[in-house]
């Protein structure tokens, strides 16, 4: 089974992490994926939401995972791992985890001691999601080496920008230094005030800010005390609260996260008026077309870096071509290619047939031309 790893981070405490991995994990979980929750946090909320709510007292927990890796002993196949009654799997923490985030300062290889613990677990979930503790410490560092993806939470009540940077900086350190395949997945807007315009100034300014770089989820999760709850009850919202705006906020999320895979390989995006840019995956790194703003091909070619995420790839194809100012926003992949098509067939209609012609030169007046630039000559 290829596991997806999705850290769902941010420094900056009480955002929303850990009702995200929850209720993400719960969605996916409904949605018959397997799914596995890991607590990196030393504070166990995400084990307590989950109905434990004396993490101190379990048997097993992260750390003694943590721990055993550490000593190269054996874990037992499932060891420590709990069963949630709404189909996750939840690897619990506890307070001792900020103890091993101390001897992991001199530990060799500290920065990938629950890579190597996931790797132990990979086969067996289609997600593992990690609720990471609210600092860019050495359990975060843990987290972002073993994901392939992030999720980062950003509460609409305060202006992030700051806070951001920091973490996109820790971000890409690690993508250099240690994990190569990390990448960002989105920014998700949590406890929304649909009554304030604070969210949606706030959605704006990310937009203009990161919206080149990072998607920010259409998808927001509004402000409601039922969310509030959901730890005390041990129970996802979509137990607790089926019908509330916070369930179907994270129902929508959960619809669309297996589409945000999908344009891992393949994505269109509208060039800030200059045309579109679709790009595909292939054997041997990304194929691309540049159409004009009339869907007419402009360009296209080949890029030999398989290597390379679909948003890089992007940047060095729209440098390549001097494109490389200005916006880019994300399409409907397969919206584009049927404008495509359309244009296509549209052009084909107003080529002159082989017929045309030849009724043209027998009339001596000139046949109508193809207006397409992308149609082959007849
Ligand atoms: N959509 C929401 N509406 C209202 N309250 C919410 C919402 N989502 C989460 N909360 C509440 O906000 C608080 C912080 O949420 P949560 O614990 O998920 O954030 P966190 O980022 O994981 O926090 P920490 O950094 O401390 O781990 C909790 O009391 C939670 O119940």
């Amino acid at each position: 089974m290829n596991t997806q790893i999705i850290a769902i981070a941010n420094q900056k405490g009480g955002v929303g992490k850990t009702t995200t991995c929850a209720n993400l994990g719960i969605g996916l979980a409904q949605a018959g994926k397997k799914v596995l929750l890991i607590d990196g946090d030393p504070q166990g909320s995400l084990t307590i939401s989950l109905g434990n709510p004396q993490p101190d007292k379990l048997p097993f927990t992260l750390s003694d995972a943590m721990g055993k890796i550490l000593m190269d002993q054996p874990i037992r196949p499932g060891e420590g791992i709990l069963h949630h009654a709404e189909g996750v799997d939840l690897m619990p923490a506890d307070i001792q985890l900020s103890g091993m985030e101390v001897s992991l300062v001199n530990a060799m290889s500290r920065e990938t001691i629950l890579r190597q613990y996931l790797d132990t677990l990979k086969g067996q979930y289609s997600h593992i999601l990690i609720d990471c503790q609210p600092s860019l410490g050495m359990l975060t560092v843990n987290a972002l080496a073993a994901a392939n993806r992030i999720i980062i939470p950003v509460q609409a009540e305060y202006l992030p920008a700051k806070g951001l940077e920091q973490l996109l900086s820790t971000v890409n350190k690690v993508k250099r230094q240690i994990n190569p395949k990390l990448q960002i997945d989105g920014i998700l807007l949590t406890m929304v005030d649909n009554r304030t315009n604070f969210a949606k100034e706030i959605a704006a300014l990310l937009r203009d800010t990161y919206g080149s770089k990072i998607r920010i989820f259409g998808t927001e999760i509004p402000h409601s005390v039922r969310a509030k709850e959901i730890s005390a009850e041990g129970k996802s919202i979509f137990a607790h609260d089926p019908g509330g705006k916070v369930a179907e906020g994270y129902r929508n999320l959960t619809d669309f996260y297996p589409e945000i895979q999908t344009q891992d390989e393949q994505a269109a995006w509208e060039l800030g008026g200059k045309g579109y840019l679709a790009i595909q995956f292939c054997e041997d790194g990304w194929d691309y077309t540049l159409y004009h703003s009339d869907y007419s091909v402009m360009d296209g070619g080949q890029l030999d870096a398989p290597e390379l995420t679909i948003q890089e790839a992007r940047e060095q194809i729209l440098e390549a071509h001097h494109m490389e100012k200005g916006r880019r926003l994300l399409q409907d992949y397969d919206a584009v290619m049927d404008k495509v098509a359309e244009a296509e067939e549209l052009s084909a209609d107003h080529r002159p047939s082989t017929l045309e012609k030849l009724a043209a030169l027998a009339s001596d007046t000139p046949a109508p031309k193809s207006s397409a630039r992308s149609a082959p000559e007849l």
